[in-house]
């Protein structure tokens, strides 16, 4: 008895000695041992403290930026309030640096050609996984990777093809004279008013996504937007502080109140899909939408390989049409809301884009030829998406020793895309780089950029934003229909304050005048 007694202490004095040799090593040995690595190659940056790295001074250097208003005109100011602790450590550490996302360091780069190779082998340098919650805000495609990844971006590819864009131009049509039809009632005997367009704009491209993606109304996805809101801003909190591995699984209350968000959610989807099935084999409905579009390739991809493995799930496709109103609404809504500022500010560059919209579409429908004659319009939308990225930064990590342009790193390590600092940097844009100058887009990007990777506010290679071409169209087409009805201005109360909520939005709303035409 004693003998197994004893055998059962000594194995589990292993098992705790093991684990705890484990923690150790996950938390101070092996975070050491990757920044004295990186050191050695140059890679500059903060100590590494324990646990935390450098998450508490972000954190803190979040919130205090978050109390302040900062001049539109200084370029500066308006990083060191978005991406307070990137631009401070760019500074202090140089172009190339380190930063630590507790315990996993983070190469950060400026440099294109790194930047070009690692977001082209997608294989090698795969999407971080920092905050398991964050699966309940974007899950699907944009999270896949391998063959998983490939067998769903093949699968949704068709649903983002121009062709079928044309057909979702009435949604687009439909949901914009809806907002502006609100806007014209509020104008008064004047014939101005003062608006906070913000919330009209997120409420638009919650609708554009509502009839393109399920052809349902916006009063019938309405939960489902405001649920998804809430639970960015959770997944966003949860972002700013430190991950504890296996913490998500403890009943505190954020993570009851995401779970809880996320159940409610699948279930309102999972009845939209049930329907839409239901109607698909019974022949009724059109099948225009996303969902349509999806659900018809799923089931081609199935029936050609005659086998359930080479489509998705429902659960999946649930997932996926998520992320359609994660990803596609409000970096939508966060593109028009700098548009319209940015326009307030350069009111030659409102005239010039109004014009233009009067010349190419006068009282005509619109339709994505004539929308593609806007020129103007196009490099207004470059550059806004230049100086206010609705995305500000992307990572990778790696998995395996990999060499990148000369530098050697190990496993453990990420790499950091700064797409917000890149746009601003003189040294690859030129002394007007933090100035809004549209006309540096007049001969497109490729030339304004000099072939360089060093503009991606959708991401590059491979894995660059699907939903990249929907956006653009649904944006011309709002801000078109914009232009022909209303002049804009800021209202006195207008404060400008950028700040990143996952994607790059106005901390006090969007206080404009609005004129009418
Ligand atoms: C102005 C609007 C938008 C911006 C700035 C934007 C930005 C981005 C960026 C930067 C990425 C790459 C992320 C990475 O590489 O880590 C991305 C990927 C993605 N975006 Fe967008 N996006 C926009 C609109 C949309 C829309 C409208 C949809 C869909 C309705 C969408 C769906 C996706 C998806 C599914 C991915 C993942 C692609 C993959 O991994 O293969 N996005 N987006």
């Amino acid at each position: 008895m004693d003998a197994v007694a004893n055998t059962l202490a000594i194995s589990c004095a292993i098992v705790v000695v093991l684990c705890a040799w484990k923690v150790v090593n996950m938390v101070w040995l092996r975070p050491k041992k990757l920044e004295k690595i990186l050191k050695n190659q140059g890679f500059n940056g903060n100590k590494y403290k324990l646990l935390f790295g450098d998450m508490k001074e972000m954190s803190m250097m979040f919130q205090q930026s978050k109390s302040k208003h900062i001049n539109i005109d200084d370029g500066d100011e308006v990083l060191s309030h978005v991406v307070a602790f990137l631009h401070h450590s760019m500074q202090k550490h140089g172009r190339n640096h380190i930063m630590w996302m507790g315990w996993n360091p983070r190469v950060i780069t400026m440099d294109p050609l790194l930047i070009k190779d690692a977001l082209t082998k997608i294989y090698d340098f795969q999407k971080t996984k920092i905050n398991p919650l964050i699966k309940f805000v974007a899950s699907g495609l944009v999270t896949y990777e391998g063959d998983q990844w490939a067998k769903h971006r093949k699968l949704i590819n068709p649903a983002f093809h121009v062709e079928k864009l044309k057909n979702m131009v009435p949604a687009f049509h439909l949901s914009c004279s809806e907002m502006l039809g609100k806007w014209e009632k509020s104008i008064s005997s004047n014939g101005s008013c003062e608006l906070d367009v913000w919330p009209h704009l997120q409420a638009l491209t919650s609708d554009v996504i509502s009839r393109t993606a399920f052809g349902s109304s916006y009063e019938e996805g309405i939960r489902i937007f405001e649920l998804i809101r809430k639970q960015s801003i959770l997944g966003m909190e949860a972002l700013q502080s430190l991950y504890i591995p296996g913490s998500r699984f403890l009943p505190t209350k954020r993570n009851r109140m995401m779970k809880a968000i996320d159940r409610e959610v699948n279930r309102s989807i999972r009845s939209i899909i049930d329907n839409r099935l239901k109607a698909m084999k019974a022949g009724e409905g059109n099948y225009h939408d996303l969902l349509g579009i999806m659900l018809e390739s799923n089931i081609k991809e199935v029936e050609q390989h005659q086998n359930k493995t080479h489509g998705m799930t429902i659960n999946e496709v649930i997932e996926e049409c998520k992320l359609f109103y994660f990803a596609g609404q409000e970096t939508t809504a966060s593109l028009l809301v700098w548009t319209m500022v940015l326009l307030s500010k350069h009111q030659e560059w409102q005239s010039r884009a109004r014009e233009e919209v009067l010349n190419v579409l006068g009282d005509k429908d619109m339709d994505v030829d004539r929308l593609s004659h806007l020129k103007v319009v196009n490099m207004i939308f470059y550059e806004v998406l230049r100086l206010y990225p609705p995305v500000v930064g992307i990572a990778r990590k790696v998995d395996k020793h990999i060499t990148l342009g000369g530098f050697s790193l190990p496993s453990g390590v990420q790499i950091g895309f700064p797409i917000m600092l890149i746009h601003y940097d003189e040294q690859l844009w030129g002394s007007d780089a933090k100035k809004f100058n549209p006309d540096r887009f007049s001969e497109g990007i490729s030339k304004a950029t000099k072939n360089q990777v060093i503009y991606f506010p959708f991401g590059w290679g491979p894995r660059i934003c699907i939903g990249q071409n929907f956006a653009l169209l649904e944006a011309k087409i709002a801000l078109a229909m914009i232009l022909q009805r209303f002049s804009f201005d800021y209202s006195p109360s207008y404060v400008h304050a950028p700040t990143q909520i996952l994607t790059l939005q106005p901390q006090f709303g969007t206080h404009l005048i609005l004129h009418k035409l």
